[in-house]
């Protein structure tokens, strides 16, 4: 708190991917200073270019979010617009005297919190940034000779015996201003818009907030991490933790699912110690977005740069998106990623290679499908996932590797059931989850239950001939 404000100044939490309570050390904070708290969340243009299905996670977490402060006596102010002229604003408004937030790490959020740490800092108000997003904060983690981390295995090593601090309680009451600052209604932002028909089914597919994040984390832990190592390549069993979409938004802090996946260890669950390297899979992906941040937007080799994937979004790369393909694997997997908003991590590796490899599609294509249809779109995860499957990425799948859609089907789906849960043609009687399919897809995709199953497009034979042949000619990296 600077020297003139008076020291019952406010202090805003401005809300971002951090969708919670309880172990939230900017809230913590705040809370701390025994001040009053505004919690404020901002629609900026960060916010505005999110694709259909996490804009509309997001819609639900914050309703979700504002009912849990209204249980505490607190309220979450929306407001619309360019972060820095909202909070200049209600910095004015409020007579605040600092604000909080929770560090984001892709680049363009680093620029905006950059600048309006400074502008902030400028106008005399505390601003602090609190870690919370990530175990590791990426700039701590290096190697003996100072440099970041480009292969997963050693990371791991780096930070798998490190001290993480504590959980931190929710408060039970967040201490009000004398008066609220006005607030947008969330309806009016129409969060829902761009999903169309689809929102109200993969609604129904969602786990909004930290209070059942939580206890899916602990009903995993009980019943199901013990056979996370060998079920969790089976898409048609319900094997992983499926708090990605939590995560995601912050709903859950990778902190408590750090400290209870070690407790599980401890108590000799096996599979805990599997489902702490997953979540360091994560923290890798920031740490290399972090140092890397044109992870996101282009080949990180650069020496793929030259390789000719195609950039036609032809009715083929249609099909993939719309589920058509002719391969029951890949039909189902994409069915499932428009129904649910996720996908299965094994299905996200088998559609990724399909249209990489198989089609030879540029992996931005498919990256970009799944910002618009992931409700767990997470910006580092996703460019290395897809980044890693197609070979251009930090210790990536090699070359030679082409997922066959069908001979995994036979490894991880062998009774049939993934492809019957999504896929009704052929079915006389379809479950609700292959139907839908149907009640979310635009009406233009003119599908119906009733139609022909869609032939292949491709022969797979050919495709991973031609595949081999194009990757094989490009000059390899040399590690
Ligand atoms: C092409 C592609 C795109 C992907 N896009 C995303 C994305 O946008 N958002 C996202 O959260 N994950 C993404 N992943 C990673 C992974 O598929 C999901 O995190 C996982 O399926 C989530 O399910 P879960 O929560 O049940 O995971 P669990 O198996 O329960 O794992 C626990 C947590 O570990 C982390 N994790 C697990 N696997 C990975 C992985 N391969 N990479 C990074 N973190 C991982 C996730 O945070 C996950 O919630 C992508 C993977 C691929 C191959």
């Amino acid at each position: 708190m600077t020297d003139d404000k008076p020291s019952n100044a406010p202090i805003i939490w401005w809300v971002r991917r951090d969708l919670r309570l309880a172990d939230n050390p900017a809230l913590a904070a705040a809370v701390a200073a025994d001040v009053p708290v505004i919690p404020v969340f901002i629609l900026d243009a960060l916010d505005e270019d999110l694709g259909a299905a996490p804009r509309f996670r997001l819609g639900l977490g914050l309703a979700h979010l504002a009912k849990e402060l209204e249980r505490r006596g607190a309220r979450l102010i929306l407001r619309r617009g360019s972060a820095q002229e909202v909070l200049t604003q209600l910095i004015t408004d409020t007579g605040a005297g600092a604000v909080h937030w929770t560090r984001a790490y892709d680049p363009q959020a680093i620029a905006r919190d950059t600048d309006i740490k400074d502008q902030l800092k400028g106008q005399g108000i505390a601003a602090k940034s609190f870690g919370g997003h990530l175990l590791f904060e990426p700039w701590t983690v290096e190697t003996k000779t100072g440099g970041m981390y480009r292969v997963y295995s050693p990371y791991w090593k780096a930070v798998r015996d490190r001290d993480v601090d504590g959980l931190i309680a929710a408060p039970s009451r967040i201490p009000a201003p004398a008066h609220w600052p006005a607030s947008d209604d969330l309806d009016s932002w129409q969060m829902a818009a761009a999903m169309r028909r689809g929102a109200d089914v993969v609604a129904q597919y969602c786990r909004v907030g930290e209070d059942a994040a939580q206890e899916r984390l602990a009903e995993f832990l009980d019943s199901r991490v013990a056979d996370y190592k060998q079920d969790r390549d089976f898409p048609a069993m319900d094997a992983t933790s499926g708090l990605s979409e939590n995560l995601a938004w912050g709903e859950i802090s990778p902190r408590r699912m750090w400290h209870h996946g070690l407790e599980a260890r401890r108590a000799g669950k096996s599979g805990a110690e599997h489902f702490l390297k997953e979540i360091v899979w994560r923290e890798f992906a920031y740490h290399l977005m972090f140092h890397t941040p044109h992870i996101l937007t282009r080949n990180w080799r650069p020496e793929w740069e030259h390789f000719n994937w195609s950039e036609r979004d032809d009715d083929k790369v249609d099909a993939w998106r719309r589920g058509q393909t002719g391969y029951n694997f890949v039909d189902a997997a994409m069915r499932e990623l428009y129904v649910t908003g996720k996908m299965h991590n094994r299905a996200r590796m088998i559609v990724a290679s399909f249209l990489t490899k198989h089609m030879l599609t540029h992996w931005r294509i498919g990256q970009q499908w799944f910002e618009e249809c992931l409700v767990d779109w997470d910006p580092a995860s996703n460019a290395m996932g897809w980044q890693w499957v197609a070979g251009s990425g930090p210790d990536a799948s090699p070359f030679f590797r082409i997922f066959n859609p069908d001979g995994q089907l036979e490894k991880f789906d062998a009774k049939g059931r993934y492809q019957s849960a999504w896929i009704a043609e052929g079915q006389a009687n379809p479950p609700q989850t292959a139907l839908d399919f149907y009640r979310a897809t635009p009406l233009s995709w003119q599908l119906s239950p009733k139609d022909n199953r869609a032939e292949p497009f491709l022969d797979l034979k050919e495709g991973r001939a031609r595949a081999l042949d194009v990757y094989g000619q490009r000059e390899l990296p040399d590690d």
